[in-house]
């Protein structure tokens, strides 16, 4: 009986492992239970170091500095361009297309100093990880109250001049993981002209490439994090705010289209290079699934 349990238990890690290789699926919830533990393990060993300090747009630090290895485990490629745009002096506010939870990767791997990201308020009850988000400054809204969180956002513009803080905002305000990007919220664009400070877009790569939640797929691959040139809102007033969206949205929306298509063929030359297999006169599409079925 002894030697049967002993051979189960040599036998289930050896099976998970079994397992972990075959099946994309398994391999995948892996992936995303480990994207969690880490977040929820890291908030829980660095709030009480977060802590001394008290709340502060500099634990922001230790925030960014816990989630920078997570594309090394999951063997993530970041290429960042045009970061030059984000060497500001003074405030300003980002703002991002949303896709997934992944977006943290992306995130920390440009997010200037004194940057502190606007969250949805749910956040918060996330256990440690709220307290630490807490702790690291970041703003939190209830998107379901319009008012309190124009209100937040208000206060927000003030705080930005006086203590020269710059913020993160996804303006489609919801993870989108679809091929375009949501209609905009205005509420990045409402914060920039009462500051009266630049907007700075920045566009991630679609994942399709080495992540999918409805397909339950996540491999390795690349990403790229492009930041468009800032947009100057100094003159401008509440009445502009809804140009001022579409004209951004417009921006990011090419950025992410180029993108998509850039993406496909950087990594078809790069393949091609390395005798990986030859795309070159093959429809896009074909070297698609030879890649995805890999
Ligand atoms: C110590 C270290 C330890 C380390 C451990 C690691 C832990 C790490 C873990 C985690 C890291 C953190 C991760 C952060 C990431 C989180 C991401 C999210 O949560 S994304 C969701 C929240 N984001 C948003 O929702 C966007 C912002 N939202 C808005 O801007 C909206 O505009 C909002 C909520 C203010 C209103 O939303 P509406 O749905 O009502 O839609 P609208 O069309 O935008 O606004 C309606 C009307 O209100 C006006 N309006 C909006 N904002 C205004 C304003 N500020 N002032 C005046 N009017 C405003 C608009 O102009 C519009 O009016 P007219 O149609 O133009 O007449
Ligand atoms: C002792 C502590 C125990 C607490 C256990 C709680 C488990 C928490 C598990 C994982 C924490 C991961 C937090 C990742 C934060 C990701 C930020 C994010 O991308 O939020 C989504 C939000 O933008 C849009 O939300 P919706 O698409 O509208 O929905």
């Amino acid at each position: 009986m002894d030697v049967l349990l002993l051979h189960g238990l040599l036998l289930l890690p050896l099976a998970a492992l079994l397992l972990y290789r075959c099946s994309p699926h398994f391999q995948y919830l892996c992936k995303v239970a480990f994207f969690n533990c880490w977040i929820v393990a890291m908030a829980t060993l660095l709030s009480p170091f977060a802590a001394f300090r008290g709340r502060s747009v500099d634990n922001m630090k230790l925030l960014r500095a816990a989630l920078l290895p997570l594309k090394r485990f999951y063997g993530i490629r970041m290429r960042v361009r045009g970061a030059e745009q984000l060497q500001l002096q003074g405030p300003f506010v980002i703002v991002c297309n949303h896709q997934a939870s992944l977006d943290l990767m992306g995130m920390v791997e440009v997010i200037p100093e004194r940057c502190v990201p606007i969250a949805k308020r749910e956040l918060l009850y996330l256990g440690t990880v709220g307290w630490a988000c807490w702790l690291s400054g970041i703003i939190f809204i209830d998107r379901h109250r319009r008012d309190t969180a124009i209100e937040v956002i208000s206060h927000t513009a003030s705080t930005m001049r006086h203590e020269n803080l710059r913020v993160w905002v996804f303006p489609e305000g919801t993870r989108n993981p679809g091929k375009s990007m949501l209609p905009f919220k205005r509420g990045a664009f409402h914060l920039a002209v009462q500051a009266q400070v630049p907007i700075v877009p920045i566009v991630i790569s679609p994942y399709w490439d080495f992540f999918s939640s409805k397909e339950k797929r996540f491999t390795s691959g690349t990403c790229t994090i492009r930041v468009l040139p800032r947009v100057e809102t100094r003159g401008l007033s509440p009445k502009d705010v809804p140009e001022l969206t579409e004209s951004v949205r417009q921006a990011m929306a090419e950025a992410l289209a180029e993108m998509s298509m850039s993406d496909h063929e950087d990594q078809a030359t790069e393949q091609s290079l390395l005798g990986l297999g030859d795309n070159r006169g093959r429809p896009q599409g074909q070297g698609d699934t030879a890649r995805n079925g890999k």
